[in-house]
C-alpha cells in the first residue's frame, strides 16, 4: 500500500524483499522527489555535438565559464540546473546550497510531522506490514538503522549552521544581481527547482563499445546528432575520425553511424518485449543550418526527409522506431542566440518528465551520501576504494550502515551516476565518474605509447598478435595517468568482467610439458562464469586487437571429419556490434584452451579456435551481423553422438554470453541451424530458424544445387536437445 503513496523507483521493485524493507525504512526519515535528467548527446566526432552543448548551457553559450568541466577525452559532462526562464546553467556553485535547502526541507517536514502525522503513521503502518513478512531479516537491519529521533536530533543541531549558509548564499547572490546580472536574479529565483540535467558529451568512440552499458541505459534522453550537410550514403574519410570509428564496418556510411547509434540505444535500453516499455527518449537534431540552401521552409523539410530516409533504412517492423520523438531539431551552431536551442530545452525536460522514473522518491537521509560522493569528486577523485567510502559514511550526520550504504550505491549505479557492483572483487572500488572505465580501457589501445627498449619486442608481438604479457601490462600502466595506475587492480578486474582483456588456459601441449594442473578456480558471480585463472599463464589476451586476418573458415574444417552442423546467431535488425564477438572470444578463452598452430594461437580477427579436447575443436567467427560455431572432430573414427553433452554445454555458454552482453531482456539474436547438407559454409545462405522446427517437421533447402529437405531431427541433432520434439518454446530454446 505504501507504494500507492510512494512513486517508488523501478529498479527498488526489483530488489529482494529485504532491501525494498530496507528501503522503506529509509523513506520513513523524510522522502524527497528526484528529477535528474541525464542527456545524453552522441553522434560522430565532428558533427557538432559540443557546439550544441555548448549552445545549451548558459555559461558556455555567454563564455562566462573558465573552469575545466571533468573531462577526459572520452566524456564530458556537465551538471545543470534550470532556471527561471527555462534555461540551464552550470550547478557547480549551487551544489552546496541544494543540499543545505534539500536537508532544511526534510528538518521542516519532520517538524509539521510531529503536530499533523497521518502520513507517517501511515507509513509506520505499512512498515510493519512489512516488518511482519520479513520479521528475523528486519531485525538484522533495524540494529543497522539509527532510529529516527536521533537523526532528528542531530539534524536540528546542525539547522542553525545550514540556515547561516543559506544566508550567506542569499546575500551573495544579491551582489551578483546589483551587477544588474539577469542570470543572478533567475538563479535566486530559481535555486529551489528540484530539476537537474546532466549533459553528456560522447566523443564518438564506437571502440569502446563494450562499456556503453555503464553509459547508455533507459534512463537517458539522446539527442542523436547529425551534419544536415554529410549525405547519408557517403562513406566516412580517415580524416572525418574513421580510426576512432575503429572497423565496425569497412567503408563505413554516415547512415552506418546513425544506425549504430539508435541500435547502441536501443541494446542498451532494457526493453522487454510483449510489454511494450518503450517510451520516446530519442530527439534527433540535424546540425549547420546555415550551411544548407533554400528558404526556412524548405530546408526544414530538407531536414525531415534526411532523418525520413535513414529511419526508413531500418526494418519496417523495428522496435528503433518507437525510441524516436516527433519533433526534431535543426540548429546553427554558430549562431547561439538561435531561438532553437531553447525550444531544445523545453522538449528536453517534457520528454523526460513523461518518462516513468519521474517524480520517484528517495530517502532524505541518503542526501549526505550524495554530497559525500560529490566532495570526492570535487577533489578530482573518479574512482575510490570502498572501504575509504564507508570511512565517510560514518563521519556522516547520519550513518547509512554497510547496507544501507550498498544499496545507495547500486542504486546510484543503476542510474548512471557511478559504477558498483556488489560482487567479486569489484566489490571493493567505487567509480565515482564512469568516464574511467573508458580511460581504463583506452589504455590498452595501442597509440603513441613511449616503450622501454627492454619491452619492445613483446609491445611488438602485442601489437600484433593482441598477447598482453606482464611486462607489457607493466608498461602500459607506466604510461597511463596516476587515476589508472594508482588502481591497476581496479583496471585489470573492470576489463576482465567487461571481456575486454581476458587470460588464456593452458593447452593439453603445456600441461604435458609439466606445467601443474592445478587451476585456481574462482566464480566470478558477476560475469557468472567460470573464471580460471592459471597462475603460470600470467598473460591476457585483448581480443579487440586480434588484427591477424584468418584462412577461409572451410580451411580449418575438412567434410570428411565428423562436424555439427554449423549454428548460427543471427542478430535482429541485422546489427552486430563487433565487440560482441571479441567478448565472446573472451570467454571462451577462459572456457577451453585456443587451439595452436606451429606455436601459434588460432586467433585471429574475426575468428578463434578452441581445443575442446584432444580431437575435438571449436571454431567461432562472425561476418556482419551473423556469429557461427561449428564443432570439428580430427579423427575419422570418433563419433560425435559420444561427445553431445559437451557440445550442448559450449551452445548453452555461447548463448548465455550473447544473452548477457545485451541489456535487455527481450531477445536480439536468433539461432539458426545451417543446411547439414552444405559441404561449405557460405555466410548467410542456407539458415534455417531453429524454433521453425517447432512448427515443421522438415523445410526444403534453396541453397544446394540437388533439391532435398532438411529435417527437424538433423537440424537439432548435436547442438540441442531432443526432447524440444515435445517441449520446446518460443521464449526458451535448451
Ligand atoms: N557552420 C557550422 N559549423 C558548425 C556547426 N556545428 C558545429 N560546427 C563546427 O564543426 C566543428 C566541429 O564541431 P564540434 O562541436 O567540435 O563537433 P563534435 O561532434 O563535438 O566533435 P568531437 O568533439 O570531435 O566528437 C567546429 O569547428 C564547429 O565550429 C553548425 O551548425 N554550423
Amino acid at each position: 500500500m505504501l507504494s500507492e503513496l510512494t512513486k517508488t523507483p523501478e529498479d527498488i521493485q526489483q530488489l529482494d524483499q529485504k532491501a525494498i524493507t530496507l528501503f522503506y525504512k529509509a523513506l520513513k526519515d523524510g522522502k524527497e522527489k528526484v528529477n535528474n535528467i541525464r542527456l545524453m548527446v552522441v553522434g560522430m566526432h565532428g558533427m557538432g555535438k559540443t557546439s550544441l552543448v555548448n549552445n545549451l548551457i548558459w555559461e558556455f553559450r555567454n563564455k562566462t565559464h573558465t573552469q575545466q568541466p571533468l573531462s577526459t577525452e572520452g566524456i564530458d559532462i556537465h551538471r545543470c540546473k534550470l532556471m527561471t526562464d527555462g534555461d540551464w546553467c552550470l550547478d557547480e556553485e549551487l551544489k552546496r546550497v541544494k543540499y543545505e535547502e534539500r536537508i532544511q526541507k526534510l528538518v521542516c517536514n519532520n517538524h509539521m510531522s510531529k503536530d499533523t502525522n497521518s502520513a507517517t503513521a501511515f507509513n509506520d503502518e505499512t512498515a510493519n506490514s512489512n516488518e511482519r513478512i520479513t520479521s528475523t531479516e528486519d531485525r538484522e537491519t533495524q540494529t543497522q538503522t539509527e532510529p529516527l529521533q536521533t537523526f532528528k536530533e542531530s539534524l536540528a543541531l546542525q539547522t542553525d549552521e545550514i540556515l547561516q549558509h543559506g544566508i550567506k548564499f542569499a546575500k551573495k547572490m544579491l551582489e551578483t544581481t546589483s551587477d544588474n546580472s539577469e542570470k543572478g536574479k533567475a538563479l535566486l529565483d530559481e535555486s529551489k527547482s528540484e530539476i537537474t540535467v546532466s549533459v553528456w558529451d560522447f566523443a564518438g568512440q564506437t571502440l569502446y563499445y563494450s562499456t556503453h552499458q555503464f553509459f547508455l541505459n533507459k534512463r537517458s534522453i539522446y539527442v542523436v546528432v547529425m551534419d544536415m550537410t554529410k549525405c547519408l550514403e557517403d562513406v566516412v574519410s580517415k580524416s572525418d575520425g574513421i580510426g576512432i570509428w575503429c572497423g565496425l564496418v569497412d567503408d563505413c556510411t554516415y547512415l552506418d553511424i546513425f544506425k549504430f547509434w539508435l541500435n547502441a540505444i536501443h541494446m542498451n535500453s532494457d526493453y522487454q518485449s510483449g510489454k511494450r516499455t518503450i517510451k520516446p527518449t530519442v530527439i534527433l537534431v540535424g546540425t549547420r543550418k546555415d550551411k544548407m540552401k533554400g528558404s526556412a521552409e524548405e530546408i526544414e523539410k530538407k531536414m525531415n526527409m534526411y532523418f525520413d530516409d535513414a529511419l526508413c533504412s531500418f526494418d519496417n517492423n523495428s522496435p528503433i522506431f518507437e525510441h524516436i520523438y516527433r519533433s526534431r531539431f535543426l540548429v546553427n551552431n554558430l549562431s547561439p542566440n538561435d531561438s532553437s536551442f531553447g525550444e531544445l530545452q523545453k522538449e528536453i525536460i517534457s520528454l523526460a518528465a513523461q518518462q516513468d522514473y519521474w517524480d520517484e522518491e528517495y530517502p532524505v537521509r541518503w542526501i549526505h551520501m550524495e554530497q559525500t560522493l560529490d566532495k570526492m569528486r570535487a577533489e578530482k577523485l573518479l574512482i575510490v576504494k570502498m572501504k575509504d567510502v564507508e570511512e565517510q559514511d560514518l563521519k556522516n550526520v547520519h550513518t547509512l550502515g554497510k547496507e544501507e550504504l550498498i544499496m545507495f550505491l547500486e542504486l546510484q549505479h543503476k542510474q548512471g551516476n557511478i559504477i558498483f557492483f556488489n560482487s567479486g572483487k569489484l566489490k571493493d572500488f567505487v567509480v565515482l565518474a564512469p568516464q574511467w572505465i573508458i580511460e581504463a580501457f583506452k589504455c590498452f589501445i595501442p597509440h603513441n605509447q613511449k616503450i622501454e627498449a627492454t619491452v619492445l619486442k613483446d609491445w611488438e608481438e602485442y601489437k600484433k598478435h593482441a598477447i598482453l604479457k606482464p611486462n607489457v601490462l607493466r608498461e602500459v600502466m607506466k604510461n597511463s595517468p596516476p587515476y589508472i595506475h594508482q588502481y591497476e587492480d581496479a583496471v585489470i578486474t573492470y576489463m576482465e568482467y567487461l571481456n575486454v582483456i581476458a587470460q588464456p588456459l593452458p593447452n593439453a601441449d603445456a600441461l604435458d610439458a609439466g606445467i601443474p594442473h592445478t587451476y585456481e578456480r574462482v566464480r566470478e558471480e558477476t560475469s557468472g562464469l567460470y573464471d580460471y585463472n592459471p597462475k603460470m599463464l600470467n598473460c591476457h589476451i585483448v581480443p579487440c586487437l586480434l588484427s591477424r586476418a584468418p584462412r577461409p573458415i572451410d580451411s580449418f574444417t575438412s567434410p570428411d571429419k565428423p562436424r555439427t552442423p554449423v549454428l548460427a546467431f543471427v542478430f535482429c535488425g541485422k546489427f552486430m556490434p563487433p565487440s560482441f564477438f571479441h567478448r565472446l572470444v573472451a570467454v571462451c578463452i577462459r572456457a577451453w584452451p585456443i587451439s595452436q598452430e606451429r606455436d601459434q594461437y588460432c586467433l585471429f580477427n574475426g575468428l578463434a579456435v578452441f581445443d575442446l579436447n584432444s580431437i575435438y575443436t571449436l571454431r567461432i567467427w562472425y561476418i556482419d551481423y551473423i556469429i557461427y560455431a561449428r564443432i570439428v572432430c580430427c579423427s575419422e573414427n570418433a563419433k560425435l553422438d559420444n561427445f553431445v553433452w559437451r557440445i550442448k554445454e559450449v551452445r548453452r555458454t555461447l548463448k548465455k554470453s550473447l544473452k548477457d552482453f545485451v541489456h535487455q531482456s527481450s531477445p536480439v539474436f536468433d539461432e539458426y541451424i545451417q543446411c547439414p547438407d552444405m559441404k561449405v559454409s557460405l555466410h548467410n545462405k542456407g539458415l534455417f530458424r531453429v524454433k521453425q522446427f517447432h512448427y515443421d517437421t522438415e523445410i526444403s533447402c534453396p541453397v544446394c544445387s540437388i533439391p532435398h529437405t532438411v529435417k527437424r531431427s538433423d537440424a537439432r541433432k548435436h547442438w540441442f536437445n531432443k526432447m524440444l520434439d515435445q517441449n520446446d518454446t518460443d521464449v526458451e530454446v535448451n
